[in-house]
């Protein structure tokens, strides 16, 4: 399949035309934000079937590993995943920020941290519950208020009201994202997770796309060879940026189109 012309910046097309005549090459990328618009509820955030399907494709061809490295908790990372490619063969799907592998926890929960977890999540419940509009999504290693439903005052106080409460916990990392704070027991990152990624398939290259800030400590862990892709606004150490999740597609079918024409 041969490339087509492009609507992204012309030094990116030139950047993921390099990067797919590498010899082996990890292609993942963000959800939420990136392969699914940002909704209102968590749950509702459907993935563009065509970009997850293209990275199916992608993870056929040779040397070619997939993932999707993402937030939320895997079960549910895979079940939205399932709903736009039922069967997305070979595609890595990461969740809980990078710590949640297909094999399981890189890292375990101890008696204690899971004591804490359950501390911190009745503390985020509480809170939400004076603040209408928030909730709390729960996960295997963290608890997130989410706020994007509350008026805007409301949604500051209670942030305010975590950042001042539970987030002092010792043991407690906090990650503030798109109308959320999380706070987890174990230290997570998505930089790590791709550099698991990039050693286990022996890639010479990764391209990575993010749109938030857990997704900052991915881009820092890519080097002058990878290519690092911010969706949309925001402050950034990503080497590119596209303008939102509509192109997300465009730049993983290139990528496709580019690889499967080489020999
Ligand atoms: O790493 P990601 O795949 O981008 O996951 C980050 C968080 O995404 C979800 O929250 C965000 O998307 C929601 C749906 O669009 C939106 O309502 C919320 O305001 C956003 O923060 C998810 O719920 C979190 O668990 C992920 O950590």
């Amino acid at each position: 399949m041969s490339p087509t012309a492009s609507s992204l910046p012309d030094d990116l097309v030139a950047a993921l035309r390099r990067f797919a005549t590498r010899p082996g090459v990890v292609v993942a990328s963000d959800f939420d934000g990136c392969l699914a618009p940002i909704v209102a509820h968590p749950s509702d955030a459907r993935a563009d079937p065509a970009a997850v399907a293209t990275l199916v494709e992608l993870a056929g061809l040779p040397a070619t590993t997939t993932a999707i490295v993402s937030g939320r908790a895997r079960a549910d990372l895979a079940g939205l995943v399932s709903l736009a490619v039922p069967d997305p063969a070979g595609l890595a799907l990461i969740g809980s920020h990078g710590s949640e592998f297909d094999d399981g926890f890189a890292a375990g929960i101890t008696d204690e941290q899971r004591a804490l977890l359950a501390a911190v999540t009745a503390e985020l419940t509480a809170i939400a519950h004076r603040f209408p509009g928030s909730m709390v999504e729960t996960k295997p290693a963290s608890s997130v208020l989410h706020v994007r439903n509350a008026a805007p005052a409301d949604a500051e106080a209670a942030l305010d009201e975590a950042r001042r409460g539970p987030v002092t916990r010792p043991g407690v990392h906090p990650t503030e994202g798109k109308a959320v704070i999380e706070l987890a027991v174990i230290e997570t990152g998505k930089g790590h997770a791709l550099d698991l990624l990039r050693e286990r398939a022996g890639a010479d290259a990764v391209c990575y796309l993010g749109d938030d800030v857990t997704d900052e400590n991915a881009f820092g862990h890519l080097g002058a060879d990878d290519v690092s892709i911010k969706v949309g606004d925001g402050d950034t150490i990503a080497r590119y940026r596209i303008d939102g999740p509509d192109l997300v597609g465009e730049v993983l079918s290139l990528v496709r189109g580019y690889r499967s024409s080489i020999g």
